[in-house]
């Protein structure tokens, strides 16, 4: 790195480029009209960044954009001042993540050693939380109980499990029940079957379910308070134990129950395909446990960089004084039982329901139940000898436990929150998300609207701990407006080690390939996908060099591509069209690749990777890239085009043509970045700029690799400026288009070794900078702390 490019960058750079009408902090230009009033009715503070002042030398919201000496003008608060997005965040509590209330108090539980806590009533405010029932019974909503605003249906969730039989019928979400009883038998008629009597020992309240409707001061058929909040405690409860079984047999009769609430899972045509084998023969067990080392080792030298350490303990299978393994008879049940034929997985279905059943009653006992979910079925049923016509679909180790895991069960990174229920729900269309009573948005709605600038407190924080540590203030250069941006990203200071970092290589092929801007023929994207897979290419050596995990996302290869681990089929298109003559996407499927991107960073960061790392692979895709800067920058073509894989002079001055047609076949509408992206763009570049914004959302720092990924940051931040808080520019790639999008974003390259690969190379490289300058904010002494003198004055 040069004095000169350092001073390159400092300009935070407007330079000879005319200050891009993108950068003018307007709302995003177009969504609002073009994508169903993206804006409309947010409130200001739930609009992002769009009515806040821009990045960049005009008055940037972020001080990092410019190494001028003189202070920039101080970032607007995000909306809760001072704090992070909180409900962006993973990390951060979603509304249905929302810390509990005070437990209620409760008996100790005496098979379990610790008591957890006790459950806890549905909380009686917003917000809307899961595990609340809206509706009871099987019937459906009407217009008296249908949703309602989530504040009128919270409350009165609160006062009807608090009062119930005080409620005002107005206010209760039974009021409609106490006005008038609902249609049908109160009682279990002759038409529904009663309650078979239970076979061996029966569960504790299994009485309750053959009393009268309106057991337990209730009309109608819900459970009374305290079973429901039992109910929602041994689901909530539930956790994977894999570690601390003790060796105290389990009672018979305890075990009865717990097969018994297994055996009453539902299946297609009652056929219960299942079979329970109780394997305590130390011999079997052993067998099993033998199969879990063999995997562990096998996944430890995983191309795509998984770890076999990540996997559970294998000993658990020998710890646990029971194992049960949970077989399937795909043949059992009547021949023409419904869905047999139609749905050949019912019975594994089935099965998978009856695993979840002993799960939960396991939990109500006080047992702990850890499934050894990643040896091969096949190969467990081999080792306990099954008959062949018998599938394997769980393996289970049960018993007595020291503790209840208090947090559910971690990812294969071990940091996993898991998906807040919001992403989860849709309404009538996949893709119209929000909890019952919320109005519905889509992905990208929700992804601008949670993206907020930097937190200034915790970046003056940053700033006042840098000049307090040993050291000359200053002395880390960069790294120190690095580690600045990351507590502003984070919402405090220290910021948490970017780590562990996943890199999503978006794939996809272009029409302007047919204009013979690349001498590499088409099919070399999908065959690098096959080597990234392999974990032969450059991305996979650099992944694993710096401890990143690999993912393969398919957004628009031409060719099909095999389902493989570590490859996520998006596919929205097979490759774009010829973007000289017209439009390389439609609206439609920009769209989508922007969602499948914001998707795509969702599922890293909800699987626990706290940094997100850029790549591509697209052969011809510096030529999208190049069009992308010229449209966003101003800049031409001849500034913005480089030789990408290496083509001769005469190519390249082809190149510099087929952009400049490009930009004339597809006239660059200002006022709509996403209009701009589906016309000059590739398929993985709308993905990464849903990627980025994804990360922006979620105040996860984004490394974003070269020209390809500066080509979608471009577009991210046109579509939400403060989206920048987030990147971070691994490198400097030779592509001249990269420089001039560094400098119009104003982001400074961690590394700059003239590489012009993609694939997410540079941004790899950069991984361990980012996370050395977050670990000395956090781990370097102050003088106070470490008695070292300071300078003299
Ligand atoms: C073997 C090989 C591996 C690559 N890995 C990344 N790229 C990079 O080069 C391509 C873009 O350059 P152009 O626009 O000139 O085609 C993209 O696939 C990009 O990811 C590669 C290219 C090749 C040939
Ligand atoms: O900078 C890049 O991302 C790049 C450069 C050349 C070829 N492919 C990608």
């Amino acid at each position: 790195m040069t004095n000169d490019d350092r001073g390159d960058a400092r300009s935070g750079g407007d330079g000879e480029h005319e200050p891009s009408r993108w950068r003018s902090g307007k709302p995003a230009p177009g969504l609002g009209s073009r994508i169903g009033g993206l804006l409309d009715g947010l409130p200001e503070s739930g609009r992002g960044t769009q009515a806040r002042a821009p990045h960049g030398a005009a008055g940037s919201a972020n001080p990092f954009r410019s190494r001028d000496p003189a202070p920039p003008p101080p970032a607007p608060e995000p909306p809760e001042a001072g704090e992070p997005v909180a409900d962006a965040s993973p990390a951060a509590p979603e509304p249905e993540l929302a810390p509990e209330p005070e437990p209620a108090p409760e008996p100790p539980d005496p098979a379990s050693a610790s008591a957890p806590p006790a459950v806890a009533p549905p909380p009686s405010g917003p917000p809307l939380r899961p595990n609340v029932i809206p509706f009871r019974g099987d019937r459906v909503p009407s217009a008296a109980t249908g949703p309602r605003p989530p504040a009128a249906q919270t409350a009165n969730h609160g006062q009807a499990d608090q009062h119930p039989a005080t409620t005002e019928p107005e206010q209760s979400m039974y009021a409609h029940e106490a006005a008038a009883p609902p249609p049908g038998p109160q009682h279990p008629g002759p038409s529904r079957p009663a309650p078979r009597p239970a076979q061996a020992a029966p569960a504790p309240g299994a009485a309750h379910a053959q009393a009268p409707a309106g057991a337990g001061g209730r009309p109608g058929h819900a459970f009374d308070d305290a079973e429901r909040a039992a109910v929602y405690r041994a689901i909530r409860e539930r956790r994977d134990v894999q570690a601390g079984f003790r060796p105290d047999p389990v009672p018979h009769d305890v075990l009865t129950r717990v097969l018994e609430a297994a055996h009453q899972a539902p299946s297609a045509g009652h056929s219960q395909p299942w079979d329970f084998v109780v394997v305590q023969d130390p011999v079997l067990r052993a067998r099993v446990r033998d199969l879990a080392l063999t995997e562990r080792e096998e996944q430890a030298g995983a191309p795509t960089g998984a770890d076999g350490r990540d996997l559970p303990g294998p000993d658990a299978a020998l710890d646990a004084p029971i194992n049960i393994a949970v077989t399937v008879d795909p043949t059992r049940g009547a021949l023409h039982a419904p869905g047999r034929h139609a749905k050949p997985m019912s019975a594994s279905h089935a099965a998978a329901l009856a695993v979840e059943n002993l799960w939960i009653a396991a939990r109500a006992e006080g047992l702990g139940v850890g499934w050894v979910g990643h040896v091969g079925e096949p190969d467990i049923a081999r080792a306990l000898e099954l008959p062949s016509y018998l599938d394997v679909v769980a393996y289970l180790c049960v018993g007595l436990v020291e503790e209840f895991p208090t947090e559910p069960e971690p990812g294969p990174t071990g940091r996993g929150e898991g998906r807040p229920l919001s992403w989860a729900v849709h309404h009538d269309r996949y893709g119209r998300r929000g909890l019952p009573g919320q109005e519905p948005t889509t992905l990208l709605e929700e992804t601008i609207t949670a993206i907020g600038a930097l937190n200034t407190r915790a970046v003056e924080e940053a700033r006042d701990r840098q000049n307090r540590m040993t050291k000359p203030p200053g002395s880390l250069g960069i790294l120190e407006d690095v580690s600045a941006q990351l507590a502003g990203l984070a919402g405090e200071c220290p910021p948490p080690i970017p780590a562990p970092a996943a890199v999503a290589v978006f794939a996809g092929d272009h029409g302007v390939h047919a204009q013979g801007v690349s001498p590499w023929p088409q099919e070399v994207t999908a065959q690098m996908v096959h080597n990234f897979l392999e974990g032969g290419a450059v991305v996979n050596a650099f992944a694993q060099q710096v401890g990143a995990e690999v993912t393969v996302v398919d957004v628009g290869v031409v060719g099909d591509l095999p389902r493989a681990a570590g490859l996520l089929s998006r596919k929205v298109a097979r490759g774009t069209a010829d973007f000289t003559r017209g439009p390389a996407m439609t609206r439609e499927q920009a769209l989508q690749a922007l969602e499948g991107g914001i998707e795509i960073a969702r599922d890293l960061v909800s699987a626990g990777n706290r940094c997100l790392v850029t790549g591509d692979m697209g052969i011809a895709n510096t030529t999208p890239a190049a069009a992308l800067v010229c449209a966003f920058t101003g800049a031409d073509p001849a500034q913005a085009t480089g030789r990408g894989t290496g083509v001769d002079d005469a190519t390249y001055e082809h190149k510099v043509d087929v952009v400049r047609r490009a930009l004339a076949a597809n006239p660059v509408d200002h006022e709509d970045p996403i209009g701009t992206l589906a016309a000059l763009g590739g398929l993985e570049h709308a993905a990464l700029t849903g990627f980025v914004l994804g990360a922006a959302a979620l105040r996860v720092p984004v490394l974003l690799d070269g020209v390809i990924a500066g080509s979608a940051a471009l577009a991210a931040a046109a579509i939400s400026p403060d989206a920048l808080s987030a990147c971070f520019a691994g490198h400097r790639s030779s592509e001249p288009g990269h420089s001039l999008t560094l400098e119009h974003l104003g982001l400074y390259p961690l590394v700059d070794l003239e590489l012009r690969l993609g694939e997410g190379s540079g941004a790899l490289l950069a991984l361990p900078l980012l996370q050395a300058a977050a670990r000395a904010l956090r781990d370097v002494a102050t003088f106070d702390d470490a008695g070292v003198s300071t300078a003299h004055p």
